[in-house]
Protein backbone atom coordinates (compact mmCIF):
# COMPACT_ATOMS: atom_id res chain seq x y z
CA UNK A 1 0.00 0.00 0.00
CA UNK A 2 1.54 3.23 -1.21
CA UNK A 3 1.23 6.29 1.29
CA UNK A 4 -1.97 8.21 1.21
CA UNK A 5 -1.63 11.28 -0.91
CA UNK A 6 -4.56 13.09 0.46
CA UNK A 7 -5.72 12.66 3.88
CA UNK A 8 -8.46 10.72 3.93
CA UNK A 9 -7.92 8.50 1.15
CA UNK A 10 -5.13 5.42 0.69
CA UNK A 11 -4.31 3.72 -2.80
CA UNK A 12 -4.12 0.21 -2.25
CA UNK A 13 -4.43 -2.97 -4.59
CA UNK A 14 -8.12 -4.62 -5.06
CA UNK A 15 -8.43 -8.36 -6.38
CA UNK A 16 -9.20 -8.18 -9.68
CA UNK A 17 -8.43 -4.42 -10.60
CA UNK A 18 -4.81 -4.05 -9.91
CA UNK A 19 -4.22 -0.65 -7.47
CA UNK A 20 -7.56 1.23 -6.37
CA UNK A 21 -8.64 4.35 -4.24
CA UNK A 22 -10.35 3.82 -0.68
CA UNK A 23 -11.70 6.05 1.75
CA UNK A 24 -9.72 5.94 4.93
CA UNK A 25 -12.56 7.82 6.91
CA UNK A 26 -16.01 8.58 5.89
CA UNK A 27 -16.29 11.01 3.43
CA UNK A 28 -19.64 13.49 3.15
CA UNK A 29 -21.19 13.73 -0.39
CA UNK A 30 -20.07 16.99 -1.94
CA UNK A 31 -16.18 17.21 -0.56
CA UNK A 32 -13.61 17.44 -3.62
CA UNK A 33 -11.25 14.84 -2.44
CA UNK A 34 -8.93 15.22 -4.90
CA UNK A 35 -7.43 17.93 -6.85
CA UNK A 36 -4.16 17.18 -8.09
CA UNK A 37 -1.18 18.58 -10.64
CA UNK A 38 -0.17 15.97 -13.10
CA UNK A 39 2.59 13.77 -12.79
CA UNK A 40 3.32 13.11 -16.66
CA UNK A 41 1.62 15.42 -19.22
CA UNK A 42 1.54 14.01 -22.64
CA UNK A 43 0.70 17.32 -24.90
CA UNK A 44 -1.86 16.97 -27.44
CA UNK A 45 -2.93 13.95 -26.62
CA UNK A 46 -6.34 14.59 -28.00
CA UNK A 47 -6.81 12.83 -31.45
CA UNK A 48 -4.67 9.36 -29.59
CA UNK A 49 -1.92 9.49 -31.84
CA UNK A 50 0.62 10.62 -30.77
CA UNK A 51 2.74 8.12 -28.01
CA UNK A 52 5.07 9.19 -25.32
CA UNK A 53 8.16 9.43 -25.59
CA UNK A 54 9.62 6.89 -22.94
CA UNK A 55 13.39 8.26 -23.24
CA UNK A 56 12.03 11.66 -21.87
CA UNK A 57 11.37 10.26 -18.50
CA UNK A 58 12.84 10.23 -15.44
CA UNK A 59 13.41 6.98 -13.88
CA UNK A 60 11.13 7.10 -10.94
CA UNK A 61 8.25 8.63 -13.83
CA UNK A 62 9.16 5.62 -15.73
CA UNK A 63 8.14 3.02 -12.78
CA UNK A 64 5.93 5.48 -12.15
CA UNK A 65 4.47 4.50 -15.91
CA UNK A 66 5.32 1.19 -15.75
CA UNK A 67 2.68 0.65 -12.72
CA UNK A 68 -0.60 1.14 -14.94
CA UNK A 69 -2.44 -1.91 -16.22
CA UNK A 70 -1.40 -3.11 -20.06
CA UNK A 71 -4.41 -5.57 -20.89
CA UNK A 72 -2.90 -9.08 -22.86
CA UNK A 73 -2.07 -8.38 -26.41
CA UNK A 74 -2.04 -4.26 -26.17
CA UNK A 75 1.21 -2.45 -26.76
CA UNK A 76 2.67 -1.46 -23.65
CA UNK A 77 2.85 1.94 -23.87
CA UNK A 78 -0.28 2.78 -25.75
CA UNK A 79 -1.98 0.26 -23.26
CA UNK A 80 -0.95 2.38 -20.54
CA UNK A 81 -1.96 5.43 -22.10
CA UNK A 82 -5.41 4.85 -21.86
CA UNK A 83 -4.98 5.80 -18.92
CA UNK A 84 -4.45 9.68 -19.64
CA UNK A 85 -6.94 11.90 -18.47
CA UNK A 86 -7.36 15.58 -20.02
CA UNK A 87 -6.24 18.35 -17.60
CA UNK A 88 -9.09 20.52 -18.81
CA UNK A 89 -8.42 24.30 -19.84
CA UNK A 90 -4.40 23.45 -20.37
CA UNK A 91 -3.33 25.45 -23.13
CA UNK A 92 -1.51 22.67 -24.13
CA UNK A 93 -4.66 20.85 -24.33
CA UNK A 94 -2.81 18.03 -22.24
CA UNK A 95 -3.59 14.84 -21.24
CA UNK A 96 -1.63 13.53 -18.17
CA UNK A 97 -1.28 10.30 -15.99
CA UNK A 98 -2.04 11.59 -12.05
CA UNK A 99 -0.86 9.85 -9.36
CA UNK A 100 -4.53 9.52 -7.47
CA UNK A 101 -6.88 10.11 -10.06
CA UNK A 102 -6.03 7.74 -12.17
CA UNK A 103 -5.83 4.81 -9.52
CA UNK A 104 -9.53 5.20 -9.56
CA UNK A 105 -11.52 2.00 -10.83
CA UNK A 106 -14.71 2.13 -12.31
CA UNK A 107 -18.22 1.10 -11.64
CA UNK A 108 -21.66 0.44 -13.79
CA UNK A 109 -24.60 2.10 -13.20
CA UNK A 110 -26.99 -0.76 -11.98
CA UNK A 111 -29.26 -2.40 -9.86
CA UNK A 112 -26.56 -4.03 -7.64
CA UNK A 113 -24.08 -0.63 -7.61
CA UNK A 114 -22.87 3.17 -9.69
CA UNK A 115 -20.23 5.20 -8.54
CA UNK A 116 -19.96 6.91 -5.69
CA UNK A 117 -17.32 9.71 -6.97
CA UNK A 118 -17.17 10.95 -10.32
CA UNK A 119 -14.10 13.56 -11.89
CA UNK A 120 -16.08 17.04 -12.36
CA UNK A 121 -15.15 21.03 -12.86
CA UNK A 122 -18.82 21.82 -12.58
CA UNK A 123 -18.70 22.51 -8.85
CA UNK A 124 -22.56 21.53 -8.25
CA UNK A 125 -22.70 17.82 -8.44
CA UNK A 126 -22.25 15.44 -5.82
CA UNK A 127 -22.52 11.87 -5.59
CA UNK A 128 -23.17 9.61 -2.07
CA UNK A 129 -21.69 9.66 1.16
CA UNK A 130 -18.80 7.24 1.13
CA UNK A 131 -18.24 5.02 4.23
CA UNK A 132 -14.75 4.34 5.38
CA UNK A 133 -12.65 1.75 4.03
CA UNK A 134 -15.20 1.56 0.72
CA UNK A 135 -13.37 1.85 -2.37
CA UNK A 136 -14.04 5.38 -4.43
CA UNK A 137 -14.81 4.80 -8.23
CA UNK A 138 -16.26 6.73 -10.97
CA UNK A 139 -17.73 5.85 -14.49
CA UNK A 140 -15.80 5.06 -17.23
CA UNK A 141 -18.73 5.06 -19.49
CA UNK A 142 -21.98 7.21 -19.89
CA UNK A 143 -23.99 6.22 -16.80
CA UNK A 144 -27.56 5.67 -19.45
CA UNK A 145 -26.96 6.28 -22.79
CA UNK A 146 -24.79 2.86 -22.94
CA UNK A 147 -26.81 0.99 -26.40
CA UNK A 148 -25.49 -2.20 -25.09
CA UNK A 149 -24.29 -4.54 -22.08
CA UNK A 150 -21.83 -2.22 -20.35
CA UNK A 151 -18.91 -5.85 -19.44
CA UNK A 152 -19.11 -5.92 -23.22
CA UNK A 153 -19.00 -2.28 -24.33
CA UNK A 154 -16.02 -1.83 -21.38
CA UNK A 155 -14.04 -4.99 -22.81
CA UNK A 156 -14.45 -3.38 -26.71
CA UNK A 157 -13.51 -0.24 -25.33
CA UNK A 158 -11.17 -0.14 -22.29
CA UNK A 159 -9.58 -3.95 -22.87
CA UNK A 160 -10.91 -4.89 -19.26
CA UNK A 161 -13.62 -7.44 -17.94
CA UNK A 162 -15.21 -5.15 -15.17
CA UNK A 163 -16.05 -6.86 -11.88
CA UNK A 164 -18.22 -4.43 -10.38
CA UNK A 165 -21.18 -6.46 -8.95
CA UNK A 166 -23.91 -4.74 -11.61
CA UNK A 167 -21.53 -7.54 -14.45
CA UNK A 168 -20.78 -10.40 -12.47
CA UNK A 169 -24.97 -10.58 -12.99
CA UNK A 170 -25.55 -13.58 -15.44
CA UNK A 171 -25.89 -12.15 -18.86
CA UNK A 172 -29.56 -12.62 -19.35
CA UNK A 173 -30.21 -10.16 -16.15
CA UNK A 174 -27.91 -7.86 -17.69
CA UNK A 175 -29.63 -7.98 -21.11
CA UNK A 176 -32.82 -7.06 -19.24
CA UNK A 177 -31.25 -4.40 -17.73
CA UNK A 178 -30.00 -2.95 -21.35
CA UNK A 179 -33.89 -3.22 -22.53
CA UNK A 180 -35.15 -1.27 -19.24
CA UNK A 181 -32.11 1.17 -20.11
CA UNK A 182 -33.17 2.03 -23.40
CA UNK A 183 -36.86 1.90 -22.46
CA UNK A 184 -36.25 4.49 -19.95
CA UNK A 185 -33.85 7.19 -22.14
CA UNK A 186 -36.87 7.09 -24.79
CA UNK A 187 -39.31 8.29 -22.58
CA UNK A 188 -37.03 10.46 -20.82
CA UNK A 189 -36.86 12.02 -23.86
CA UNK A 190 -39.89 11.89 -25.30
CA UNK A 191 -41.99 13.20 -21.79
CA UNK A 192 -40.32 16.58 -21.60
CA UNK A 193 -40.50 16.82 -25.35
CA UNK A 194 -44.10 16.12 -25.41
CA UNK A 195 -44.84 18.36 -22.66
CA UNK A 196 -43.11 21.14 -24.43
CA UNK A 197 -44.55 20.60 -27.52
CA UNK A 198 -48.36 20.60 -26.64
CA UNK A 199 -47.47 23.69 -24.01
CA UNK A 200 -51.33 24.29 -24.31
CA UNK A 201 -52.39 20.65 -23.85
CA UNK A 202 -51.16 18.53 -22.06
CA UNK A 203 -51.95 14.42 -23.55
CA UNK A 204 -53.42 12.39 -20.29
CA UNK A 205 -51.54 9.32 -21.33
CA UNK A 206 -48.81 10.97 -20.61
CA UNK A 207 -49.25 9.52 -17.23
CA UNK A 208 -48.87 5.87 -18.23
CA UNK A 209 -45.70 6.48 -19.64
CA UNK A 210 -44.38 8.06 -16.41
CA UNK A 211 -45.70 5.36 -14.57
CA UNK A 212 -43.44 2.82 -16.89
CA UNK A 213 -40.50 5.25 -16.97
CA UNK A 214 -40.88 5.42 -13.02
CA UNK A 215 -40.91 1.33 -12.85
CA UNK A 216 -37.83 1.52 -15.14
CA UNK A 217 -36.03 3.79 -12.79
CA UNK A 218 -36.80 1.71 -9.85
CA UNK A 219 -35.17 -1.51 -11.56
CA UNK A 220 -32.81 -0.14 -12.45
CA UNK A 221 -31.82 1.58 -9.31
CA UNK A 222 -31.39 5.26 -10.94
CA UNK A 223 -33.50 6.27 -7.84
CA UNK A 224 -32.11 9.90 -8.63
CA UNK A 225 -34.25 10.22 -10.97
CA UNK A 226 -37.47 9.79 -9.25
CA UNK A 227 -38.15 12.91 -8.18
CA UNK A 228 -38.14 14.76 -11.92
CA UNK A 229 -40.22 12.29 -13.19
CA UNK A 230 -42.35 12.29 -9.88
CA UNK A 231 -42.51 16.06 -10.54
CA UNK A 232 -43.66 15.60 -14.27
CA UNK A 233 -46.37 13.54 -12.64
CA UNK A 234 -47.68 16.24 -10.32
CA UNK A 235 -46.95 18.67 -12.75
CA UNK A 236 -49.55 17.19 -15.30
CA UNK A 237 -51.82 16.27 -12.48
CA UNK A 238 -51.86 19.68 -11.57
CA UNK A 239 -52.74 20.54 -14.71
CA UNK A 240 -56.19 18.59 -15.14
CA UNK A 241 -57.08 19.62 -11.37
CA UNK A 242 -56.46 16.86 -9.47
CA UNK A 243 -55.42 18.80 -6.43
CA UNK A 244 -55.13 15.38 -4.08
CA UNK A 245 -53.37 13.28 -7.07
CA UNK A 246 -51.03 15.98 -7.85
CA UNK A 247 -50.21 16.36 -3.95
CA UNK A 248 -49.28 12.90 -3.45
CA UNK A 249 -46.77 12.78 -6.67
CA UNK A 250 -45.50 16.13 -5.22
CA UNK A 251 -44.61 14.92 -1.83
CA UNK A 252 -43.14 11.70 -2.99
CA UNK A 253 -41.02 13.87 -5.83
CA UNK A 254 -39.55 16.40 -2.70
CA UNK A 255 -39.26 13.89 -0.10
CA UNK A 256 -37.42 11.02 -2.55
CA UNK A 257 -35.02 14.59 -3.74
CA UNK A 258 -34.87 14.93 0.00
CA UNK A 259 -33.32 11.62 0.79
CA UNK A 260 -31.78 11.30 -1.94
CA UNK A 261 -29.86 14.58 -2.67
CA UNK A 262 -30.78 16.90 -0.10
CA UNK A 263 -33.20 20.00 0.33
CA UNK A 264 -33.90 22.07 -3.06
CA UNK A 265 -35.86 24.60 -2.65
CA UNK A 266 -37.08 24.34 -6.14
CA UNK A 267 -39.08 21.82 -5.21
CA UNK A 268 -40.09 23.32 -1.59
CA UNK A 269 -41.70 26.05 -4.03
CA UNK A 270 -43.49 23.59 -5.27
CA UNK A 271 -44.67 22.47 -1.80
CA UNK A 272 -46.03 25.98 -1.28
CA UNK A 273 -48.04 25.81 -4.92
CA UNK A 274 -49.79 22.52 -3.22
CA UNK A 275 -51.07 24.65 -0.31
CA UNK A 276 -52.07 27.35 -2.85
CA UNK A 277 -53.09 25.62 -6.21
CA UNK A 278 -54.59 28.75 -7.61
CA UNK A 279 -50.93 30.23 -7.62
CA UNK A 280 -50.12 27.88 -9.84
CA UNK A 281 -50.05 29.01 -13.77
CA UNK A 282 -50.29 25.55 -15.51
CA UNK A 283 -53.26 24.76 -12.66
CA UNK A 284 -55.99 25.48 -15.33
CA UNK A 285 -58.66 22.69 -14.81
CA UNK A 286 -58.66 23.89 -11.40
CA UNK A 287 -58.82 27.31 -12.11
CA UNK A 288 -61.31 27.27 -14.56
CA UNK A 289 -63.51 24.78 -12.73
CA UNK A 290 -63.12 22.05 -15.17
CA UNK A 291 -61.21 19.36 -12.67
CA UNK A 292 -61.21 15.71 -13.84
CA UNK A 293 -59.98 12.61 -11.81
CA UNK A 294 -56.56 10.90 -12.63
CA UNK A 295 -54.17 8.53 -10.15
CA UNK A 296 -51.91 9.41 -8.23
CA UNK A 297 -48.74 6.88 -7.54
CA UNK A 298 -50.07 3.21 -8.04
CA UNK A 299 -48.75 0.65 -4.89
CA UNK A 300 -46.89 -0.83 -7.32
CA UNK A 301 -44.80 2.26 -8.01
CA UNK A 302 -44.88 2.71 -4.06
CA UNK A 303 -43.57 -0.08 -2.90
CA UNK A 304 -40.69 0.18 -5.70
CA UNK A 305 -39.62 3.91 -4.31
CA UNK A 306 -39.53 1.97 -1.13
CA UNK A 307 -37.38 -0.40 -1.97
CA UNK A 308 -35.05 1.46 -4.49
CA UNK A 309 -34.57 4.17 -1.89
CA UNK A 310 -33.54 2.08 1.26
CA UNK A 311 -31.84 -0.72 -0.94
CA UNK A 312 -29.61 1.74 -2.61
CA UNK A 313 -28.91 4.55 -0.01
CA UNK A 314 -28.01 3.74 3.71
CA UNK A 315 -30.70 5.01 6.07
CA UNK A 316 -29.82 8.76 6.02
CA UNK A 317 -30.77 11.47 8.40
CA UNK A 318 -33.16 13.49 6.77
CA UNK A 319 -31.81 16.83 8.41
CA UNK A 320 -29.45 18.21 5.73
CA UNK A 321 -27.73 20.08 8.04
CA UNK A 322 -26.07 16.52 9.59
CA UNK A 323 -27.02 13.49 7.13
CA UNK A 324 -25.00 10.88 9.40
CA UNK A 325 -25.95 7.58 8.01
CA UNK A 326 -27.46 4.43 10.30
CA UNK A 327 -24.62 2.54 11.12
CA UNK A 328 -24.48 -0.76 13.47
CA UNK A 329 -27.41 -1.58 15.95
CA UNK A 330 -28.51 2.44 16.31
CA UNK A 331 -32.16 2.40 14.72
CA UNK A 332 -32.83 5.83 13.40
CA UNK A 333 -36.29 7.18 14.65
CA UNK A 334 -38.58 7.36 11.86
CA UNK A 335 -40.99 10.79 11.16
CA UNK A 336 -44.52 8.38 11.56
CA UNK A 337 -47.30 10.81 10.73
CA UNK A 338 -45.87 12.11 7.29
CA UNK A 339 -45.56 9.62 4.84
CA UNK A 340 -46.84 6.31 5.46
CA UNK A 341 -48.93 6.57 2.76
CA UNK A 342 -46.43 7.32 0.47
CA UNK A 343 -45.15 4.29 1.59
CA UNK A 344 -41.77 6.31 2.33
CA UNK A 345 -40.07 7.20 5.61
CA UNK A 346 -38.44 10.28 6.59
CA UNK A 347 -35.40 9.18 9.20
CA UNK A 348 -33.57 11.19 12.20
CA UNK A 349 -30.66 10.25 13.83
CA UNK A 350 -31.87 12.43 16.92
CA UNK A 351 -34.50 14.09 18.39
CA UNK A 352 -32.22 17.36 18.28
CA UNK A 353 -32.51 16.62 14.38
CA UNK A 354 -36.16 16.05 13.92
CA UNK A 355 -36.72 19.52 15.92
CA UNK A 356 -34.11 21.05 13.64
CA UNK A 357 -35.64 19.81 10.22
CA UNK A 358 -39.15 20.33 11.40
CA UNK A 359 -38.52 24.09 12.08
CA UNK A 360 -36.25 23.62 8.87
CA UNK A 361 -39.68 23.30 6.62
CA UNK A 362 -40.53 19.64 7.72
CA UNK A 363 -43.56 20.66 9.47
CA UNK A 364 -44.51 22.61 6.17
CA UNK A 365 -44.85 19.01 4.01
CA UNK A 366 -45.67 16.22 7.36
CA UNK A 367 -48.73 14.85 6.34
CA UNK A 368 -50.24 17.59 4.83
CA UNK A 369 -50.30 18.18 1.27
CA UNK A 370 -51.48 14.69 0.98
CA UNK A 371 -55.22 16.17 2.31
CA UNK A 372 -55.54 18.62 -0.30
C1 LIG B 1 -7.57 4.24 -14.79
S1 LIG B 1 -6.97 2.65 -14.38
C2 LIG B 1 -7.44 2.47 -12.73
C3 LIG B 1 -6.31 2.06 -11.83
C4 LIG B 1 -5.77 0.68 -12.08
N1 LIG B 1 -6.64 -0.31 -11.42
C5 LIG B 1 -4.34 0.52 -11.63
O1 LIG B 1 -3.99 -0.55 -11.11
O2 LIG B 1 -3.58 1.46 -11.81
C6 LIG B 1 -8.08 1.64 -15.31
C7 LIG B 1 -7.77 0.17 -15.26
O3 LIG B 1 -8.11 -0.38 -14.00
C8 LIG B 1 -8.73 -1.65 -14.15
N2 LIG B 1 -10.15 -1.52 -13.74
C9 LIG B 1 -10.82 -0.38 -13.51
N3 LIG B 1 -12.09 -0.63 -13.14
C10 LIG B 1 -12.24 -1.97 -13.14
C11 LIG B 1 -13.33 -2.84 -12.85
N4 LIG B 1 -14.54 -2.40 -12.51
N5 LIG B 1 -13.11 -4.17 -12.96
C12 LIG B 1 -11.89 -4.67 -13.33
N6 LIG B 1 -10.82 -3.88 -13.60
C13 LIG B 1 -10.98 -2.56 -13.51
C14 LIG B 1 -8.62 -2.00 -15.62
O4 LIG B 1 -7.41 -2.69 -15.81
C15 LIG B 1 -8.56 -0.64 -16.28
O5 LIG B 1 -7.94 -0.68 -17.54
Amino acid sequence: MSAPTYPSIAIVDIPGKGKGVVAREPIRRGTRIIAEEPRIRVPHYQDRRQALDLKSLSDADLKFFLTFPCEDGMDPVRGRLRHLIPCVGAPDEASALFETVCRMNHTCYSPLGRPNALYTWVEERKEENIAENEEITVGYIQAKTHVMDPFTLLRQQWGFDCRCAGCQRPLAERLESVERVQAFNVHTREVPDRMERNSGYWPLDILDDIERNLLAICAEGYVWEISGCAHDAFQLCAFYGDGASAARWEVLAREVHRVIHGVDHEFEKSAKLVARPTGFRQWKALVLGKAQKLRGPSQKVLSCFKQAVMTSNPIKCSNHECSKTEEGSVKFRRCKSCLDTLGLDVYYCSGECQIADWKSGHKSICGKAVKV
